[in-house]
């Protein structure tokens, strides 16, 4: 849990460049991405659609692999690692809060969150207790025995960021995380992120189009042309 005591790299991206072949035509989406994320460190990623932010997170969470350069979680680089260490590295050192959530339907609220713990083979007891306890932190006490579909699409976004915490990650990966919450419950998120970066020392990665949300954190990348500028605002 003294991943602040040390600040160091969490993530990070070397000259790297990624280009779509599956249509008639390639689309070349990133050209050069240099980013380094330190532990605690809050990072906003902007940009305007079809810009690549959700190409560069999927490559940062090792769903996908770069044309060119390199990817490092931890100081180990992804394309190094075969798929099943990658599937490793992504459960130990990574949380994902994607769009559309991805919550597996038949499960409840607390069963989606404790999973991936069950997959690090934690006890389902012990899994069961700390998935409780991270939806009572996103304010989804209540709500632990509901199944997705029992769920409005603002408690869904709130169990899927339980879910990427649950694991207290490295670095959690943030794809428009308040997208669907009106302003308080937005404004409870953004306080856990801090509290997480500054108490366990969690790197966040956080793609939104929310510039309010985006201002609340300690530095703002624009994806421009297929490479991430610092942006003042
Ligand atoms: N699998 C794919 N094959 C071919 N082109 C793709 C593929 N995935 C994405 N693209 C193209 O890459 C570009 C960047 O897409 P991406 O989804 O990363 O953008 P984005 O910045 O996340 O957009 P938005 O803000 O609208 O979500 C788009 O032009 C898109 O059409």
């Amino acid at each position: 849990m003294n991943k602040c005591v040390i600040n160091k790299e969490v993530l990070r991206c070397i000259d790297v460049h990624k280009t779509y072949q599956e249509g008639p035509e390639d689309v070349t989406v990133l050209q050069g991405v240099e980013l380094s994320v330190r532990s605690g460190e809050r990072v906003a990623i902007v940009g305007s659609s079809g810009s690549g932010k959700t190409t560069l997170l999927n490559m940062l969470g090792g769903l996908d692999l770069p044309s060119k350069g390199e990817i490092q979680v931890g100081g180990e680089t992804l394309a190094q690692l075969g798929e099943r260490k990658r599937d490793q590295m992504r459960n130990r050192k990574l949380g994902f809060v994607y769009q559309f959530h991805h919550l597996l339907s038949e499960f409840t609220a607390s069963e989606n969150v404790a999973m991936p713990l069950l997959i690090r083979g934690v006890s389902r007891t012990e899994a069961q207790q700390s998935a409780e306890t991270m939806l009572t932190r996103v304010g989804l006490g209540q709500r632990a025995q509901h199944k997705p579909a029992e769920l409005s699409g603002g408690e869904r976004q709130r169990v899927a960021i339980a879910r990427a915490l649950v694991t207290d990650p490295a670095c959690v990966l943030m794809d428009e995380p308040t997208g669907n919450l009106d302003q308080t419950t937005a404004q409870h998120i953004q306080q856990m992120i801090v509290e997480l970066a500054q108490g366990a020392g969690t790197g966040f990665v956080i793609v939104t189009h929310d510039l309010a949300l985006a201002r609340q954190q300690d530095r703002i990348l624009q994806l421009n042309q297929g490479r991430l500028e610092a942006l003042a605002l």
